[in-house]
């Protein structure tokens, strides 16, 4: 029976399609073929030399070692998209939350309550302390336009705001779904300076890190607000401090907060909260369970970060899959060793993503125990499964 680990607390309809598949799930298990997690932290964990993938319920795989799982064959997938409208709803909260003052509002209302005054005469008396200004026909600049950025726009142009939005690798298929409305940008600093309100919807990568620093800062419009749902690291904190104090940034929105950052009070700090509905945790470990069970009863590779897409329809007695470098010749090795043993081939895709391949081949017969070795002993082989 295979085992699943999971890390974090998972929405029991992903673990329901593992349980049903016959698979062990559980915190503890002894030797997990497959991790299942969200945010937990895993850049200093020893892995089983069980361990064949790591399905991330959720977008950003930063939290774990994707190059090393690349050396080790293991396949680390995401759940693109399965979250975005959970962050998008908060994104839009935020944009208000950063313009109207409703947290200082409300905070001060209980307050005046505590105080033992009588709350109804306050408020208006007291309201004029809160004014905020609105959103519409203010410009609002999206930095990464990925499944999150293009709901973002499209949402603030249809809530009547001017939308730029940045992303130095927008595909096609992602600007098809962008409201024609949305300006988009190839130099970010006009994003920078044009900008009410920014929001970063970008992964956090080393080349991402401080994406807003205080030269950036520098360029942006006086009074702008800052909204940061992606990662904390891409903000640079002191700069930021320095930004609010000055009055350059009028609220700094982050669901990533850390003791820093909360010391200003024009910081409204939110707790990791961007994915968390119902719905989207749903979606999430249902997508990630799947990718779990296909690549563990299948081979197939859907949504991994560090392996190539590789799905083929099951055929053949057996199926053998190779995680190898892609360089040339390995094919060529591969279906001589199977050839070695008579083995007709029935099937075969190889895919290859930067320095990685995978080959899938489905032939009509059992594969030895020296076969399995043998592929295993080619140079640059790096996994090998064989399945029935
Ligand atoms: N707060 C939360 O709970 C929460 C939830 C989901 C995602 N996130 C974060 O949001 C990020 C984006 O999520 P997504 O689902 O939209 O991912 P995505 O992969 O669909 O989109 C990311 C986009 O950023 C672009 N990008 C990469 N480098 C860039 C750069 N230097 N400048 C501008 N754009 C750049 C990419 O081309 C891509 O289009 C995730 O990586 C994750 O860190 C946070
Ligand atoms: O699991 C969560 O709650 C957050 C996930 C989020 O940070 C992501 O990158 O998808």
């Amino acid at each position: 029976m295979m085992q699943i680990q999971t890390m974090n607390k998972i929405d029991p309809a992903g673990l329901a399609i593992l349980e049903q598949d016959g698979f062990q799930v559980g915190d503890t298990v002894d030797a997990p073929e497959g991790l299942l997690l969200r945010s937990a932290k895993i850049h200093d964990m020893e892995f089983p030399a069980s361990l064949l993938a790591i399905a991330r319920a959720g977008a950003g795989t930063n939290n774990i070692p994707v190059d090393r799982c690349a050396q080790a064959g293991i396949v680390v997938f995401n759940t693109p998209g399965a979250n975005a409208n959970a962050v998008k709803e908060l994104a839009i909260a935020a944009m208000l939350l950063a313009s109207r003052n409703i947290i200082g509002g409300s905070d001060w209302v209980r307050e005046q309550a505590a105080a033992g005054v009588d709350v109804a005469a306050a408020v208006e008396k007291g309201k004029s302390a809160f004014v905020g200004p609105e959103i519409m026909g203010k410009t609002l600049g999206v930095v990464g336009l990925g499944a999150i950025g293009v709901l973002v726009a499209n949402t603030a142009i249809a809530m009547g705001m001017e939308v730029i939005g940045y992303d130095p690798y927008l595909s096609v298929e992602t600007a098809l779904r962008l409201d024609r409305h949305v300006r988009i940008v190839k130099d970010e600093s006009i994003l920078w300076k044009s900008s009410d309100y920014v929001t970063l919807h970008l992964p956090y990568m080393p080349q991402t890190k401080d994406t807003v620093n205080a030269q950036v800062l520098a360029e942006m419009k006086e009074g702008v607000r800052v909204i940061n749902l992606a990662r904390g690291e891409l903000v640079n904190d002191e700069a930021m401090l320095a930004a609010l104090e000055s009055g350059k940034v009028a609220c700094y929105v982050t669901d990533f907060p850390n003791s820093r950052i909360v010391t200003d009070p024009r910081v409204v700090a939110i707790p990791h909260l961007g994915a968390s509905s119902p719905e989207s945790e749903r979606n999430c470990a249902v997508m990630a369970a799947q990718e779990l069970v296909d690549y563990l009863e299948n081979g197939n590779i859907r949504n991994s970060v560090n392996f190539p897409s590789a799905v083929m329809d099951r055929g053949g007695a057996a199926r053998v899959c190779v995680i190898h470098r892609n360089v040339p010749s390995v094919l060529a090795s591969l279906t001589a060793a199977l050839s070695q043993q008579g083995l007709n081939i029935e099937n075969l895709t190889n895919k290859s993503a930067k320095e990685y391949a995978y080959t899938m081949v489905d032939v009509d017969g059992d594969v030895s125990a020296d076969t399995e070795a043998a592929i295993r002993g080619l140079e640059n082989v790096i996994r090998v499964r064989v399945l029935h």
